[in-house]
């Protein structure tokens, strides 16, 4: 039986749901005990407000100054301490825990992901947006406290589970897995009329909004790449991708001998979710299980790069380095809102992307220092500023 102290950041989410869900199944076999210290969301007060009153933790965060009165009522004769705001969610994060799921979504997570790290907790990182802004830094932020990082993403955590930690230099390389998203084999004539509602219909995962236009585009795995880059010291043309639109297995590393290793299971977060959860143990819950058989075969191909740009792009802002993928990430996060508001069109999300980072002029970062976190904030937020402009430049033209 595990037992942990735990706080949920974006517990409301896609993400942070499935945590708690994981938890309740594993407390209800009896392999898992659990207290909760903090919850925190954001505009789903309700959501928020039942998951206090089930899992009772010290406090419960909305990102929204706005409806602390709300979440005040909604959590009244529950002895749960209600807060509200960004300082607030960082304060949750701060507090000594064994172990944080970091799930809020996009560079918004930044800031409490880095809280996080300096207390000593294992880190389950969900929220790739943080390592993609600040990876070097947040990794050796939690090395210096004692902590340690657990990727959460399938892929990472695929490719955590069947790497040599003792012996890197035995890796050739890593293989990335890609469903190859709802657009997979969509004629480019075809693709400037996709809705939000076609994007984020992901074929096999269950994801928020973001991460599924993410998908769509690709620029998941772009972000996933650099992700993989600096959890794993991997420079990126030591980095493949391939499209495995089964989404079973969840990635790959080969060896130099020869040999590849691969991790496999059914599509559903609950499994990586447990592995970080209880690492380098493994907690028992009602897993659905792999039916090769039934599944009769698992296919593979190459990603279309003309049709899916965003993937070149992300290449590209990791082998610039410096501040590139923090521009990438920003531009990508402001693109693929204006999507989801219907402002910009499915295919110039990465015309976006592509833009900023040509008129951004990328820098060096200020890794393993005090200040990576802040600085990378800046580098976001010069680049946003200019992706909004390029997508205002986007709706006037169409
Ligand atoms: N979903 C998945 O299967 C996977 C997700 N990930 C990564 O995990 C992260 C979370 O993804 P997912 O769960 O899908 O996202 P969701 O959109 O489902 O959830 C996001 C969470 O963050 C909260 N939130 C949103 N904006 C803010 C903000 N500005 N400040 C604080 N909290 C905020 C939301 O609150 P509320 O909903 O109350 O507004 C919610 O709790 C992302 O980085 C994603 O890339 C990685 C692999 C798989
Ligand atoms: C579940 C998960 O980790 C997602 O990042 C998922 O991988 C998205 O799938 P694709 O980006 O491969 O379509
Ligand atoms: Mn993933």
């Amino acid at each position: 039986m595990i037992r942990r102290r735990v706080t949920v950041l974006g517990s409301t989410g896609s993400v942070g749901c499935s945590t708690l869900d994981l938890m309740a199944q594993a407390e209800a076999g009896g392999s898992g005990a659990f207290e909760v210290e903090a919850l925190t969301g954001g505009a789903n007060i309700a959501r928020l407000a039942e998951q206090a009153r089930r899992w009772k933790p010290r406090i419960a965060v909305t990102a929204d100054p706005a409806r602390l009165q709300e979440l005040r009522d909604a959590l009244a004769g529950t002895g749960v301490e209600a807060a509200a705001g960004q300082g607030a969610i960082v304060e949750a994060a701060s507090r000594p825990v064994d172990w944080v799921m970091a799930a809020i979504v996009g560079a918004a997570g930044l800031r409490s992901a880095w809280a996080a790290a300096s207390t000593g907790a294992t880190l389950a990182l969900a929220n790739k947006e943080s390592l993609v802004c600040c990876g070097p830094a947040l990794i050796e932020r939690v090395r210096r406290s004692g902590g340690r990082l657990i990727p959460v993403d399938s892929e990472h955590s695929a490719i955590f589970q069947v790497f040599p930690h003792d012996a890197p230099g035995q890796v050739e390389k890593l293989i990335l897995t890609a469903s190859g998203g709802p657009f997979r084999t969509v004629a480019y004539e075809a693709m400037g009329a996709i809705t939000p509602e076609q994007a984020v219909a992901h074929p096999n995962w269950s994801m928020g909004a973001k991460i599924s236009v993410d998908s769509a585009t690709m620029a998941n795995k772009g972000l996933e790449m650099i992700e993989a880059a600096y959890l794993f010291d991997m420079p990126a043309d030591r980095i493949d991708v391939v499209v495995h639109p089964e989404s079973i297995i969840h990635s790959l590393v080969e060896y130099v001998d020869g040999s590849t290793l691969a991790q496999m299971g059914p599509p559903d977060m609950k499994t990586p979710i447990a592995c970080a959860l209880a690492w380098p143990d493994r907690i028992a819950w009602a897993a659905p299980k792999l039916d090769l058989a039934a599944l009769g075969r698992l296919t593979f191909e190459a990603p279309d790069e003309a049709r899916f740009p965003a993937l070149k792009l992300a290449r590209q802002a990791l082998q610039v380095g410096g501040s590139a993928p923090i521009v990438f990430n920003a531009a990508n996060e402001v693109a693929a809102l204006a999507f989801l508001d219907r402002r910009l069109g499915f295919l110039n999300i990465a015309a976006v992307v592509a833009d900023t980072l040509s008129r951004v002029t990328t820098s060096g970062v200020e890794s393993g220092s005090e200040n990576a976190c802040d600085s990378a904030l800046a580098v976001d937020a010069e680049a946003r500023r200019i992706a909004e402009s390029i997508v205002l430049g986007h709706a006037a033209a169409a």
